[in-house]
């Protein structure tokens, strides 16, 4: 198939083209209008549509006679666990959540968080929560209680389903005492949390609010699928935004049903019965597009895998996987290949398995370097396909469309704009920019089926973060180019929000928290450049004069206190204290500086700097000073 044709297809007769991709999809009743704008200038897609996605992700597959195929291959080297779980085996374990569920009070249109290690029973719960028409929301385990606590106010669950404990390379993580420490300091109070007792550590449960989860879905009675308008919202994923409350993105469910399956036949090219894994984690968009939803809808079997690229237990695990369960398809971070090369430079353990089932691996969540990506075409001889996409958007928004023409790989890109997306560069004012000239990457509205229609209540956000800046179009917080052969290049955030091993984190957020220690004056958090995770936060802090504590101790302080307020996964590891900061006249610190100053990138002196003596002074404490207070982490 040519791209250029389909592609302008997509855009051009809008309707038509995406009235044809939605009839693949088996709804309750068909829609009739393709695409509405609302009162209030939302965008609609399949307005009088109805369906039920977890009856498209399960029981369809079972009505269509294949019951007895693999749906979900689990595989955890942290527990020495291997499952397969055909579709007939996930429908009848999801209806029975469901009945738990509803046993508990849930019903369409309430919420349910579920904060859960990668254990089968977090999918089958999100499919569960779809079965009934309740919305989820996933909350990623590395968080810790306060950021879980915040969702929990937003997203007001009226059930919580979590776990005993989570498995970290070989480290027990209990999970309850982190869910008890949320629920106290939320203000919003769910009516019960359904606990997954884990063999390994079994947790004590607070008579009539905590439930054995193994009991009450055992208790309850399977329940079917409800019907919900395709405009009815399926989940909300928090992403980090530039402060420290994250967006709870919403997505619906015909447009994000129609999304999966025309990505996976056009993106992916996956077909029915192919094995699909991406190692990612519930938690993430990747995880609920990928690991769950799409294979599913799509026919596929998908692989659920708890563990790590390297240490569980060496870096051939994902070659192993490959070969053990004759993977298609594979798709994860640029970063978990750069742990696997740190640790198996001459791919000695990727010798050792065959991978001939592979046929594509993919590749997205940062930015893939062209060294890690010209190592893995070496060592897989595969084609290694960079798309680039956002927890927003659902699914990509640029790629080299595999189901439809394969283009020629150019490093740094991740090739082409996909099918719905008019992507456009736009400058300050808005003026559309032409080839190879950097400026705001944008979508021109309407975005494709699939993408936010809104956040989670709070419609006001969702103008003033993404659409406001240039009417029309959505600001993607992305900054790039399009290069003449029509070829998108993502340079990075133009925001406070940085990617860290795959990991989307606020360092707004990060900064709110380090200035609320009592010996700090004021302070900025910066992301920079790390060989393996991409990127990582750095804080430069400046004393009060009053402060008698040690340098040292607050450096110790400040990162116990992030790793407390945020997470593990914030990997805040390194402050320096600064005598003061770089700032525009009118005060504003200047962080881009900072950071070019860190990255050691020539930058040019904003005209606007009060007193440029301090980058002088900055560049010896960054480029020479900081490298010994970083406790490196080891993969
Ligand atoms: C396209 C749209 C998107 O961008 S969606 C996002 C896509 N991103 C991804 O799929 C993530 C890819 N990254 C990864 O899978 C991991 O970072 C890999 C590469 C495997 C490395 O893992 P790890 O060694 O744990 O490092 P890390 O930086 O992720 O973790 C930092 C600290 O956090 C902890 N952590 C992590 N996950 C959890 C969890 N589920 N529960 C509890 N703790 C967790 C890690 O153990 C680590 O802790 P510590 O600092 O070592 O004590």
């Amino acid at each position: 198939m040519e791209y250029n044709h389909f592609y302008q297809q997509s855009i051009l007769q809008r309707g038509k083209f995406w009235g044809r991709k939605a009839a693949k999809i088996a709804w309750y009743k068909a829609p009739k209008t393709v695409l509405t704008l609302d009162k209030q200038g939302y965008y609609k897609w399949y307005p009088d549509g109805e369906l039920n996605t977890c009856y498209l992700a399960v029981d369809k597959h079972v009505k269509d006679g294949k019951g007895g195929e693999v749906a979900m291959i689990y595989d955890s080297p942290v527990s020495n666990t291997k499952r397969k779980y055909t579709y007939d085996e996930v429908k009848l374990r999801v209806s029975k959540i469901s009945g738990a569920l509803r046993d508990k009070g849930v019903e369409k249109g309430d919420t349910v968080i579920i904060y859960m290690p990668m254990v089968p029973d977090a999918a089958f719960s999100m499919l569960a929560c779809a079965r009934l028409g309740a919305v989820h929301s996933v909350v990623f385990g590395g968080f810790a209680p306060h950021e879980l606590a915040i969702r929990i106010d937003d997203a007001k669950p009226k059930v919580i389903i979590s776990a005993s404990c989570g498995i970290e390379f070989d480290k027990i993580i209990p999970y309850k005492p982190l869910l008890e420490n949320a629920i106290q300091e939320a203000e919003h109070q769910p009516s019960a949390c359904l606990i997954l007792q884990r063999e390994m550590h079994i947790c004590s449960l607070q008579e009539g609010f905590d439930f054995d989860f193994e009991e009450s879905v055992n208790a309850a009675e399977p329940a079917d699928c409800v019907k919900v308008n395709a405009t009815d919202p399926l989940y909300i994923l928090y992403t980090s935004g530039t402060t420290g409350k994250p967006k709870g993105i919403v997505r619906d469910n015909g447009g994000h049903a129609v999304a999966m399956q025309f990505s996976m036949d056009y993106v992916y090219n996956a077909k029915k019965g192919d094995v699909f894994w991406a190692a990612s984690d519930v938690g993430w968009v990747v995880g609920h597009s990928y690991i769950v939803y799409a294979p599913l809808i799509a026919g596929c079997t998908t692989v659920f895998f708890e563990g790590k690229p390297v240490r569980t237990p060496d870096p051939g695990t994902f070659w192993r996987m490959i070969e053990e369960y004759k993977v298609n398809i594979f798709f994860t971070a640029p970063t978990a290949f750069r742990a696997i090369r740190k640790e198996d430079p001459e791919s000695e353990y990727l010798k050792k398995y065959d991978l001939s089932s592979l046929r594509t691996i993919f590749v997205a969540g940062e930015r893939c370097d062209p060294s890690t990506l010209k190592w893995l075409q070496e060592i897989t001889q595969k084609p290694i396909i960079d798309h680039w996409w956002q927890t927003e958007t659902g699914w990509a928004i640029v790629a080299n469309m595999m189901g439809v023409e394969q283009f020629p790989v150019k490093e740094g890109s991740a090739t082409k704009p996909v099918c719905g997306y008019e992507v456009q560069i736009l400058d300050e004012t808005g003026e559309v920019l032409g080839p190879n000239q950097e400026g705001f990457v944008c979508i021109k509205e309407p975005l494709p089926p699939g993408c936010l229609p809104t956040l989670w209540n709070d419609d006001e956000r969702f103008q003033e973060s993404y659409m406001e800046k240039f009417p029309g179009y959505y600001l993607t917080g992305d900054g790039g180019y399009i290069d003449p052969d029509g070829y998108v290049f993502i340079m990075g955030r133009i925001d406070d929000v940085i990617n860290v091993a795959g990991h989307r984190l606020s360092t707004g957020e990060m900064e709110e928290i380090v200035s609320s220690h009592t010996a700090v004056a004021e302070c900025a958090v910066i992301g920079i450049e790390d060989e393996l995770t991409g990127q990582k936060p750095l804080g430069l802090v400046v004393l009060k004069d009053t402060s008698t504590i040690s340098g040292e101790e607050v450096q110790q302080d400040l990162v116990a206190l992030v790793r407390a307020q945020v997470g593990a996964v914030a990997a805040f590891r390194t402050v320096v204290i600064v005598k003061r900061l770089p700032k525009t006249r009118s005060g504003k610190i200047l962080r881009k500086t900072m950071r070019m100053i860190a990255d050691d990138k020539v930058f040019t002196l904003p005209s606007t700097i009060d007193d440029p003596a301090i980058l002088e002074e900055l560049k010896v404490i960054l480029q020479n000073n900081y490298i010994g207070l970083v406790s490196k982490k080891q993969f």
